[in-house]
């Protein structure tokens, strides 16, 4: 799409205001024309001698220029405002799309590129939308308006007026082409400077323990110098654009100047209307100049758009609606039946993380994964939530393959525990309540006793109301991980997908939560990974993994009976907890 059609789409439910705005424009233009020809009547009541009229058309005159500024005033409020609502709407729709997308969409695109368009690119197309479609239009209006009272006053004139404007506008064209390159290079080194500033501030805790300050701000001069440059080519560009205007505007009076002289003093024209010919020609000076200005604006704006129509043209999902059988919406209670079979799955083009795995899930059932690091545990996980697209025909949910389900009523069913379980700047009652802002304080008390929230609770001098900083960071380790699970408890979900929720805690608190939100859970189709083996015990069957594959699987006291890798680990932290408690 275009960037007038894009922008049109956006300008379209405000074309009310905006017709509105027209016309005020239109009244200002019509409201200019009356200097001009007040100037004349007043050089015309002078060579009278007339006094009287003189000072009548002085009044009109000034009456007009009041009059003109207020319908200036009307017009800016209806384009500028308009241009600060096609703003929200384009960041409600880029933030909208972003949230549609899988997983492998943010592990292509860096998290300051994307911050880059939400701010410097938004702003370039808000500018156009509003200053931008103002100025254009109201060339287009002074210039129809001025160029008709100059062809009534002298045809002739006026063409010699408009003599040198072929020639801007050739000149214009040329360097709209560079204009928008450039733009686009900006606004691409602005997304570079805005992901080390982001990476930087949410990494300063690492940064500053190890050091390396120092090398984080020599990389980031580094970068802001790539950045300055591009902005001073382009600043270059633009500084070429304004003269190609200014040169227009005195080269035109002059040649009036020199030709109206003659055609006056043979007594071809009138001094009146030499006088009013020539300030309707100054008019045209502003729009012109501003006109300029608009070009370089217009470029940048095309090259950001051209980054928000990436987002913007998205699938709302990658992940199809479909048939009438899933198009009905999953009750949240209900516990869904997964199957895998044969699951094969890679990262972008990397080796296989997950390689033939079957598994069959009866609804209501507890998994628990066990495996080594890096063995595929969160990435099982992420597949059953839908952040990743499975191959078709090897993830089935209540015998549906996944890849044809509706990925928005799939999500309603499930609550998930991820592995950094981030939390909103906000208070504590805010981020326990985050899916399920309406409910009320005895729900919000019986979500903190199953977290084991309430003695900590009870020291915080706010209580609920107790901010939480941004990401947690006023909590610790461990109460983050549980504010995380009376998160994901608040929701009355059908499957719960738990990624190490109990890391941080001890191992006896570990086991006090567990206790606590297992009735919660009871019915639910439940994936428990821990690290923790010992926490799996209660799970109706355990899959151990290594290496993406199934090693073992079977029930705990089943998995201890025939040894191997489960009984390892779970001798070993038997043996950890003990020396621990010694
Ligand atoms: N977004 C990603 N892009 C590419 N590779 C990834 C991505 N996420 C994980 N991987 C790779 O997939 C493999 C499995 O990772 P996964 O996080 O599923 O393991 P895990 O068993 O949960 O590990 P841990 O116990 O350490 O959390 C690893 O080799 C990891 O490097």
């Amino acid at each position: 799409m275009s960037l007038f059609a894009s922008l049109l789409s956006y300008l379209n439910p405000w074309r009310a205001v905006l017709l509105r705005g027209s016309l005020w424009l239109t009244a200002t233009a019509l409201l200019a024309l009356v200097i001009p020809w007040m100037l004349k009547r007043g050089v015309e009541a002078i060579e009278r001698g007339d006094y009287a009229d003189l000072v009548m058309f002085a009044g009109i005159l000034a009456l007009a220029a009041l009059a003109r500024g207020l319908a200036r005033i009307a017009s800016r409020l209806s384009f500028l405002h308009t241009a600060r609502r096609v703003e929200v709407a384009l960041r409600r729709d880029l933030l909208q799309r972003l949230l549609a997308q899988p997983g492998p969409f943010f592990d292509r695109h860096r998290t300051g590129d994307l911050l880059a368009r939400f701010t410097g690119d938004v702003t370039n197309v808000r500018m156009l939308a509003g200053f931008g479609v103002m100025t254009i239009l109201n060339a287009a209006i002074v210039y129809v308006l001025t160029l008709a009272m100059m062809l009534t006053l002298s045809p002739s004139l006026t063409l010699v007026a408009v003599l040198p404007y072929p020639f801007m506008l050739l000149g214009v064209k040329y360097l709209s082409r560079r204009l928008l390159y450039h733009s686009g290079r900006v606004q691409e080194g602005l997304g570079q400077v805005s992901e080390a500033v982001e990476e930087t501030i949410s990494g300063q805790a690492v940064i500053r323990a190890h050091g390396l300050a120092h090398n984080r701000c020599r990389r980031f001069s580094e970068l802001n110098d790539e950045y300055l440059q591009r902005n001073l080519s382009l600043a270059r560009l633009r500084a070429l654009v304004m003269p190609v205007m200014v040169v227009v505007g005195p080269v035109g009076t002059l040649l009036v100047l020199y030709y109206g002289g003659i055609k006056v003093a043979a007594g071809a024209l009138s001094l009146g209307d030499f006088v009013a010919f020539s300030a309707y020609l100054s008019q045209l000076t502003w729009p012109t100049l501003l006109l300029g200005w608009v070009l370089t604006l217009k470029q940048r704006a095309a090259a950001s758009m051209e980054r928000l129509q990436d987002l913007l043209t998205l699938p709302a999902s990658s992940l199809s609606a479909n048939t009438e059988d899933n198009s009905k919406q999953p009750l949240p209670e209900d516990a869904p039946r997964i199957e895998f079979q044969h699951l094969d799955f890679s990262y972008l083009q990397g080796e296989p993380v997950l390689r033939d795995f079957n598994l069959s899930v009866p609804g209501g059932s507890l998994v628990g994964i066990a495996g080594s690091t890096g063995s595929g545990k969160t990435t099982l996980l992420r597949l059953l939530a839908g952040l990743y697209l499975p191959p078709a025909g090897a993830l089935f949910i209540d015998g549906v393959d996944l890849t044809q389900l509706d990925l928005r009523s799939h999500r309603r069913r499930i609550s998930a525990i991820p592995q950094e379980g981030r939390l909103f700047s906000g208070s504590l009652r805010e981020n326990l309540l985050y899916a399920l802002p309406s409910a009320d304080d005895r729900c919000l008390e019986s979500i903190a006793r199953q977290a084991c929230l309430t003695a900590e609770l009870e020291q915080f001098p706010d209580g609920f109301d107790t901010r939480v900083g941004e990401g947690g960071l006023s909590l610790s380790g461990g109460q983050r991980q549980r504010v995380s699970i009376g998160r994901a408890l608040a929701r009355d979900a059908g499957l719960f997908l738990l990624d190490d929720p109990f890391s941080h805690l001890d191992a006896a608190t570990a086991q006090t939560v567990w206790q606590r939100i297992r009735p919660k859970l009871a019915g639910r189709t439940v994936f428990l990974v821990s690290t923790r083996v010992s926490l799996l015990a209660a799970a109706d069957r355990i899959v151990v993994l290594h290496e993406g594959q199934i090693r073992q699987q079977g029930s705990h006291d089943e998995l201890l009976r025939a040894g191997g890798h489960y009984a390892r680990l779970y001798h070993r932290e038997q043996l950890r907890d003990e020396l621990e408690q010694s």
